[in-house]
């Protein structure tokens, strides 16, 4: 047991972090030291000293899309500026979208419930099951860190999502409702985002032999596409700058429509700095996956991102990723590959 800490049950350390840092922050009875495992090497910690690559870049904007333009007569300025976030930032944030913010906040407060039951509740869902339709967890992959991150997580496979529902949490009561409303409504808004984004990559026009039902093969095939839900909880943490809620990572999909509360901690990598995208209520944050940076032929950029946490508050945040169906290869459209731009 590490020495800085009491747990009040006597579980071997390796037992008490798999059921994760919720438990522990609310077990160590003085948990006023992060232990070992979750202590990142200092070159991938969040640094204060301005001379480090890992630190802020101070008064950073990430490009906003707003919605109602989107689907209105200003719609290729905003395709211009769609494809310019594309391609920079790999990022932008979507405000005026079509959800209703009674929709998003249910979501958020749901999972904030869920993450606030007892663990025998929780843990129910707890598996290391690639493919189980619920995953309750810690860590950012579990079976595989070596260091631990500071953050425990929900997945839940939403597509088909009749077949789904009936699987997920039954606690809190409304949970299903609410997840269920919240999968449908960001669905609908990927694959009106994805469409434009086809549009911006100029090959939403459909040719002879992809049409069908006068739609492209890849608008149908996103339709019918993968789609899975990810709830993030970040507790409160003793020594913020020694871990990370997660790693630097890449999401593997086509775009990641991500949810955060008030809390800032998200981070993107831009021009080799860190810098923190701060919340805006309600808005979405979206984000160019791995298949679209394949897809696109490395046009549009699929960027690392990682969260970092905080001593004051806990954090939740969801995402709701999105792709072709698991069973597709993914190859870079024929249409964005010529001589000047052979495959990638
Ligand atoms: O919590 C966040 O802000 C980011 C979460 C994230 O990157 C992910 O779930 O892939
Ligand atoms: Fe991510």
């Amino acid at each position: 047991m590490p020495s800085a800490m009491t747990i009040k049950d006597d579980t071997a350390p390796e037992i008490q972090y798999q059921k994760g840092v919720k438990q522990l922050y609310e077990n160590g009875e003085v948990l006023q030291r992060v232990p070992k495992k979750y202590i990142f090497p200092p070159s991938e910690r969040s640094s204060t000293n301005k001379e480090e690559p890992n630190v802020a870049m101070q008064n950073f904007q990430l490009p906003i899309i707003d919605f109602a333009d989107l689907i209105g007569p200003n719609r290729s300025h905003v395709l211009q500026s769609l494809a310019n976030a594309c391609e920079k930032y790999g990022f932008f944030q979507v405000v005026n979208h079509s959800i209703a913010d009674e929709v998003v906040r249910s979501m958020l407060d749901v999972n904030e419930r869920f993450f606030d039951l007892p663990l025998e509740e929780r843990a129910k869902y707890m598996t290391t099951d690639m493919r189980a339709p619920v995953r309750y967890g810690t860590s950012f992959s579990q079976t595989k860190d070596t260091v631990f991150c500071w953050r425990d997580f929900l997945k839940l496979l939403s597509h088909p999502l009749s077949d789904f529902i009936p699987l997920w949490p039954s606690s809190p009561v409304d949970f299903r409702e609410v997840a269920a409303t919240y999968a449908e409504e960001t669905k609908h808004l990927f694959l009106t985002i994805m469409e434009a984004i086809l549009e911006s990559l100029g090959i939403k026009e459909s040719n002879k032999e992809e049409e069908t039902e006068g739609k492209d093969n890849i608008l149908k095939d996103f339709e019918n596409c993968s789609h899975m839900m990810v709830a993030n909880f970040y507790p409160p943490c003793p020594e913020p700058n020694l871990t990370l809620g997660m790693p630097p990572h890449s999401d593997y999909g086509f775009l990641t429509l991500l949810l955060q509360d008030e809390v800032e901690g998200l981070q993107i990598q831009f021009q080799g700095k860190w810098v923190t995208i701060q919340p805006i209520p309600n808005a979405f944050i979206v984000n160019v996956g791995d298949h679209l940076e394949i897809f696109s032929n490395g046009k549009y950029k699929s960027v690392l991102h990682r969260v970092l946490v905080n001593e004051m508050k806990s954090r939740v945040s969801v995402t709701s990723l999105h792709s072709l169906p698991f069973n597709c290869s993914i190859r870079p459209s024929p249409k964005l590959i010529n001589e000047e731009n052979p495959k990638r």
